[in-house]
């Protein structure tokens, strides 16, 4: 089924209204939330197109051993194979996402850039060819501003006081750019994963999960396979719609933290990828993503319903909805919202975000 997701323009005079409604379920019918496309976002074109250059470069150039030397688990950049993420929770090894991917940190604009200082290793496809790093570092600083500039909309939209979300994503430290790319797969092509042993082919190349953070910007390839659940068909069976890649805009889609903070007001909606269809889909499928996320000691609490206007609070989730959800996406049953009015608590931006990590295989 193709979507018609909200298309919104960053630079509307009406962007907090448009975001609401676009993106907030006023009734129980509506269809899915939490994905729009995002058009006038000012990220150069020339900009994209380096940056997808930049990753073609890399995955199909370097070699594994420089891919190697990029992997750092403690601080969650660098490399991941074929078949090592799991994006569903719920997977095993064997059906993990037949992907490879690479993450860039907000560190990598801090430095000059030169293999010896940057706290995150950049492999020479990537650091040595200048127009490659030109493109993904600005990329790097495009999406953050987009990022904030979408939450001032959000805090506009909500009534919050002004600079309330900035100051939950002070220093980025969390911040991550993640390249993808997905494997070409022609009927001839045998399912394997990193290792070379043979994968379960699921139809999915990338599993079913929600965002971690607070806001995801996507770009894809011209290649689809992106597919959001439709929140209407939640607890039956399951309902996909296409995101196809839409020229010109990126794709914006709510994370978990702002779904918490926002009392499940502001949905983080599941998504995957799924097998090439039809033949336009078999080669390789590439994608940018970015994922902003709170700085590592910001409570996910809730904001008080005294901070936002009441129509808006009438509109919450029914608790125990919102206590399943929380559930599902590993919030521990001691710090559940409770029937007293209690709500989320005992977790910050990094301890969720080290759950979900572990939870996906890194
Ligand atoms: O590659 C895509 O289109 C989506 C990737 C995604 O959802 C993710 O990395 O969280
Ligand atoms: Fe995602």
């Amino acid at each position: 089924m193709t979507s018609s997701l909200p298309i919104i323009s960053l630079t509307s005079p009406t962007l907090p209204r448009d975001l609401l409604q676009g993106l907030c379920p006023s009734g129980p019918s509506e269809g899915p939330t939490g994905f729009f496309y995002l058009v006038d976002h000012q990220v150069p074109p020339a900009e994209l197109h380096g940056a997808f250059e930049a990753s073609r470069c890399f995955f199909e150039e370097e070699s594994e051993e420089e891919k190697r030397k990029t992997i750092d688990r403690t601080g969650h950049t660098g490399w991941t194979g074929v078949g090592e993420e799991s994006l569903d929770p719920t997977k095993k090894v064997a059906e993990a996402d037949v992907k490879e991917s690479f993450y860039v940190s907000l560190s990598v604009l801090s430095t000059p850039p030169s293999r010896e200082c940057s706290p995150q290793t950049l492999p020479p496809t990537l650091l040595a060819k200048r127009e490659n790093h030109i493109a993904l570092t600005g990329l790097l600083q495009h999406c953050r501003r987009v990022c904030e500039a979408l939450l001032d909309g959000f805090e506009k939209a909500l009534q919050l006081e002004e600079g309330l979300f900035k100051e939950r994503h002070r220093g980025g430290e969390d911040d991550r750019m993640r390249l993808i790319r997905y494997p070409a797969q022609h009927p001839s092509t045998p399912a394997t994963n990193g290792q070379g042993e043979q994968q379960i082919r699921s139809g999915i190349r990338a599993g079913a999960h929600s965002d971690y953070g607070s806001l995801t910007l996507l770009a894809q390839s011209d290649i689809g396979g992106l597919q959001v659940r439709d929140q209407t068909s939640m607890g039956t069976e399951e309902k996909w719609l296409d995101v196809p890649p839409r020229e010109g805009a990126l794709v914006v889609n709510i994370g978990d933290c702002l779904e918490f903070w926002s009392r499940g007001l502001l949905p983080s909606t599941v998504h995957r990828v799924v097998e090439p269809r039809v033949d336009a889909e078999r080669d390789a499928r590439y994608s940018i993503a970015y994922f902003h996320h709170p700085s590592p000691n910001s409570s996910l609490s809730p904001l008080s319903p005294s901070l936002l206007p009441p129509e808006l609070v009438k509109r919450f989730p029914p608790l125990e909805e919102w206590r399943e959800k929380c559930l599902r996406k590993g919030i521990p049953e001691e710090a559940l919202p409770k029937e007293d009015g209690s709500e989320i608590q005992a977790m910050t931006g990094g301890e969720y975000l080290k759950k979900r990590l572990k939870g996906s295989g890194l």
